[in-house]
Formats: structure tokens, sequence, C-alpha cells
């Protein structure tokens, strides 16, 4: 039986257009839903296998992507947002009422990452943004239940749909965090 990872990329990877123009987050519920407006596409998008990331029910990773900050526009029933952990590095603005994170963000100006949100695009009402590039923090899915025995089956799964699995960020992610933490240290 084929693993499952996660409803957008179970069927094969759909790449993006290209020239996606940004477009709304609604979460899932049917009344009064949270909408979010993103200017522009997504960036780094990845499966991300952490216990911390929104996945939907039943998925073993979540689909997560940045944006810059001043993209994100919380446009209907804000009210229903609220942070999931405030002492967490990325903030997660969660809905009340159904859970789904409708946006991420980091406040702390000296981490690698200030400036980007965190969002998942599968919420997106429209299609086209960029599709996920690899996969991240695989082997964080056993401390939410999957038994070690099982990876070898998940980290197939993932290469085959082209997704390389890394157990933290990937390469050029993870230079960038060392760049800015050498810039940082070198200041
Ligand atoms: N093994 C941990 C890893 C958590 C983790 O470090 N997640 C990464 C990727 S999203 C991160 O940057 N977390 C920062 C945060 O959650 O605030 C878990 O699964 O909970
Ligand atoms: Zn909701
Ligand atoms: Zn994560």
């Amino acid at each position: 039986m084929t693993v499952a990872l996660h409803p957008s990329i179970d069927n094969g990877i759909k790449q993006g257009s290209g020239s996606f123009a940004g477009g709304t987050l609604v979460c899932k519920c049917t009344d009064h839903p949270v909408k979010v407006g993103i200017k522009g596409d997504v960036a780094h998008n990845h499966a991300c296998g952490c216990t911390k990331c929104w996945k939907p029910q039943g998925a073993m990773f979540s689909v997560v992507a940045v944006v810059p900050r001043q993209n994100v526009t919380v446009l209907e029933n804000g009210d229903k947002l609220q942070i999931v952990d405030p002492s967490a590095v990325i903030q997660r603005y969660a809905c009340k009422a159904c859970g789904t994170h409708m946006y991420g963000r980091i406040e702390n100006k000296n981490h690698p990452f200030y400036g980007l949100d965190f969002i998942h695009p599968e919420l997106f009402q429209e299609q086209g943004s960029q599709a996920p590039q690899f996969a991240a923090f695989v082997s964080s899915v056993i401390e939410s239940g999957v038994k070690p025995e099982q990876m070898a089956g998940v980290r197939s799964r993932l290469k085959e749909l082209g997704l390389e699995p890394y157990d933290c960020l990937s390469p050029a992610l993870m230079d960038a965090i060392a760049t800015h933490v050498a810039k940082a240290k070198a200041a």
C-alpha cells in the first residue's frame, strides 16, 4: 500500500504556474471562515514533518511555504485568530473554531528568517502557486506516532514524488541560516 503523506501530494506533485500572482487563504470553517490575502507567489514550499506545523486531518506531513510578511493581510474574520504558542519562534495564528493555521510569523528581528511568514498553500482558493520542492524535518514524524520501521517507506515515497527528504531543512536553507549566524558573530 502506498504511504499517505499529505492529500495535496499523494497523487503526485502538481507544478506551479510560475506566474502565480497571489490569492486568498481560507480556513476550514463553513460559517464565517477566516480569509487571509497573499500578494505574489510563495517560496521554499516544502513538506514539513515537525509536530508544530499544521497538518490537515490524517496527514503525516504539513505543506508549508514562506512569503514576505508585508504580503500577508487578514481580510475577513480575523477576530477568530489566536496564537497557538506565543513562546514558539514562529507564532502561528490559528482559527479558534476549526484549528487551521492561517499564517506563522517570526517577531525576533535577529532570526535568520525574520521578515518571512509561513503559510499553507493548500488553503489557497486559487490554483498555481509554487509546488513543494523538498521535505524537511522528516525524522520528526516519529514524534507524531510514525514507527521508526516505517521511515524507509516514508523516505522512499518522498523521493518517488521528487521531494528529497532532509531531517532538518534543505542544504540551501541550512546554508542561509549558517551565513546569517556567521555574519551576526562577526559583527
Ligand atoms: N522535532 C521537533 C522539530 C520542531 C522544529 O524545530 N520545527 C522547525 C520547522 S517548522 C522550526 O523551525 N520550528 C520553529 C517553531 O516551531 O517555532 C518537532 O517535531 O516538534
Ligand atoms: Zn476556521
Ligand atoms: Zn514544521
